[in-house]
């Protein structure tokens, strides 16, 4: 298998068929919505809350709402559907999750999208809560992960995931490379590609994405959708705190597990950083969909199917194996 990352790879023009890139289109289907861009802020504290996925929703933006405050998650199911806005909540795999499901069915509060957010999702525990919730909420769209292999993805496919998230370690606050010596971070890009050549469902590419034309690169080697939480992180709407070092402003980003999440030093696979303060949300949303639709028209068409099959070129290669 060839090994390589976002940085490693560059995409290869075609002759462009529109007047202007205005005309190029962004938007996703998934789960039978179409979505403006092929985009979503990470299910993490410090990239979404209730207020930021109310107002993506309104929006016409796909969302994933955390699963770290546990209890809130049956009460906003109910708030976001009171609006006529889609439910879109994360579940773990441990029993009080099972509950979660089931007083959901009972209730027949149908969340249209839930994830199940698992560190190692190639595992029983996944593959159980994905047969539990394919029973009981059956009309959902179910996303499952995370994985880095194709058997991973064709596990959680088999069981009945409606998609899967393909990212094991590539994120800006993952520290799971270096704690655990596994994982997709180095060769995200070559994990999506070869998970994405396994799978008949969409692939959620998440972790990793460093500029908006990783995101073009994630399509290219088979992504449905990119989840970002680095990029979405330092945002007003972005739960973080706000702080200024060196009269410079920036917001607090960490990991679903680190010990700032945790609340304890155990099992820790992820650290706190600053990421740079950056103004409304919806100007960098605006920019990634300008971006993308330049990449589109670079790519030779008019919509992102242009984007699956461009010519690309291995630059260089910066994994050196430890040499
Ligand atoms: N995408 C990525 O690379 C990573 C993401 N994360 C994020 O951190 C958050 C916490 O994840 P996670 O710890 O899975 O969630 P939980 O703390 O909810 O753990 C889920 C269950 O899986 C078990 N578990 C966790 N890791 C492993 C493992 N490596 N092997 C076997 N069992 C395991 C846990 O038990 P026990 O704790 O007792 O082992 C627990 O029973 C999630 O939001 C996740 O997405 C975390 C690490 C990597
Ligand atoms: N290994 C860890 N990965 C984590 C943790 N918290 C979140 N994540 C993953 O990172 C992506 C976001 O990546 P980014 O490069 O866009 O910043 C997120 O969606 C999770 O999959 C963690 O504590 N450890």
């Amino acid at each position: 298998m060839e090994v390589f990352d976002y940085d490693d790879v560059q995409l290869i023009p075609n002759k462009c068929v529109v007047q202007s890139r205005s005309e190029c289109q962004t938007t996703c289907e998934l789960g039978g919505r179409r979505f403006k861009l092929p985009v979503v802020p990470a299910n993490m504290q410090t990239v979404i809350n209730e207020d930021l996925a109310v107002s993506l929703a309104q929006h016409g933006y796909f969302y994933v709402m955390h699963r770290f405050q546990p209890e809130k998650r049956l009460g906003f199911v109910q708030h976001m559907q009171q609006q006529q806005l889609f439910a879109s909540i994360s579940v773990g795999v441990k029993p009080a999750e099972y509950e979660l499901i089931d007083q959901l069915a009972q209730q027949q509060l149908i969340p249209e999208y839930i994830t199940i957010d698992i560190a190692h999702g190639y595992s029983d525990a996944v593959i159980d809560m994905i047969r539990h919730i394919k029973k009981k909420l059956p009309q959902s769209f179910l996303i499952a992960g995370n994985v880095g292999t194709p058997e991973g993805v064709r596990a959680l496919e088999n069981a009945g995931a409606d998609a899967t998230k393909v990212g094991i370690g590539p994120g800006k606050a993952c520290i799971t490379k270096i704690k655990t010596g596994f994982g997709t971070g180095g060769w995200q890009l070559a994990a999506i590609r070869y998970c994405a050549k396994a799978a008949q469902k969409p692939i959620v590419a998440d972790g990793g994405i460093r500029t908006d034309g990783d995101i073009a690169k994630s399509l290219r080697f088979g992504a449905t959708l990119c989840m970002i939480g680095s990029l979405f992180a330092g945002h007003e709407e972005s739960p973080g705190k706000k702080v200024e070092q060196d009269g410079q402003q920036y917001k607090e980003y960490f990991g679903s597990a680190s010990e700032y999440q945790k609340g304890a030093y155990h099992n820790v696979e992820g650290k706190k950083l600053l990421v740079p303060y950056k103004g409304s949300i919806y100007n960098t949303l605006q920019e990634m969909q300008e971006d993308l639709q330049s990449s589109i028209s670079y790519a030779g068409g008019r919509d992102l199917r242009a984007l699956k099959t461009v010519d690309y070129v291995i630059l260089k290669n910066t994994i050196y194996n430890g040499d």
